[in-house]
């Protein structure tokens, strides 16, 4: 039995000076699944991701999320709902440690002062469930490393603790693995499927054999329309794909 669309779109289209980016999409993000939008360069992923996110507001269609609509809220107002965007919402103090970039995190989502710097006492009552996240994604060992100084890999490492401070219920995720070497994306995979356990995913990503690994399901998206849909069986072995892939594909 399939699960419920906790995250749905229908018809979704937005239009730059008449192109149509993203044209009639729709889609159902299944609870408790993770799932990822690939497709070709230009396909419209990206335009789609921020549409979902809302960084874009669409021309036509609607986004809801557990039933209710969500086409014209802010991306803070879906972030309360639940529903946070990692990388570019959670943005990493360059000048704190890891753990202290956790706490801020953990603080902003308690709603409490940005003042840290007179409430030292307060932040330490953090300390606990910051060192948690650290080492829930790996990073317990650079707790005290400035995150500035933290190699790349582990840096989105910690954009991602500083993502689950907030608590989502649902985590959308764009191109996680963009820029890493072989051991940071499976580091990376690995700490995707943890994170995955009681949440649902929604994930932008190009390395196709991660996608194939880690997705219950799968939208391919070419000339911003839905080409096919399925687990990875079913889209590597559809012809359109292929072809749709075939000159531009950077896997
Ligand atoms: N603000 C904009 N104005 C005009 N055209 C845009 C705008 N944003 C995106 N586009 C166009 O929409 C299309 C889809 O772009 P998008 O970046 O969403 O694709 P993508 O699938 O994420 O590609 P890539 O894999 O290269 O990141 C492209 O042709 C792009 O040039």
């Amino acid at each position: 039995m399939r699960a419920e669309a906790i995250l749905a779109t229908r018809d979704l289209t937005i239009e730059f000076k008449g192109f149509k980016a993203v044209d009639g999409v729709s889609l159902n993000v299944e609870e408790g699944t993770i799932h990822a939008l690939i497709g070709p360069n230009g396909a419209g992923k990206t335009t789609c991701f921020n549409l979902l996110t809302k960084f874009l507001t669409p021309t036509r269609g609607a986004i809801t999320y557990k039933g209710k609509d969500i086409t014209s809220m802010k991306p803070a107002e879906i972030a309360r709902l639940g529903v946070v965007r990692s990388f570019q919402i959670s943005a990493v103090f360059p000048q704190f440690t890891a753990l202290e970039n956790v706490r801020i995190a953990l603080q902003r989502r308690r709603g409490d002062s940005f003042d840290f710097w007179r409430s030292e006492s307060l932040l330490r009552r953090y300390d606990r469930e910051a060192r948690g996240l650290l080492e829930a994604v790996g990073l317990s060992e650079y707790e005290k490393t400035r995150a500035g100084a933290l190699p790349y890999g582990r840096k989105r490492a910690l954009e991602i603790a500083t993502t689950l401070a907030l608590d989502p219920s649902m985590l959308l995720l764009d191109e996680p693995l963009a820029g890493m070497g072989h051991e940071d994306v499976d580091r990376m995979a690995e700490l995707i499927r943890r994170v995955s356990a009681n949440r649902t995913i929604l994930m932008v990503e190009h390395n196709l054999s991660v996608v194939a690994s880690l997705s219950d399901r799968i939208t391919v998206l070419a000339r911003g329309k839905v080409l096919a849909e399925g687990d990875y069986k079913t889209i590597s072995g559809d012809a359109r794909v292929v072809e749709a892939y075939m000159g531009g594909m950077h896997a």
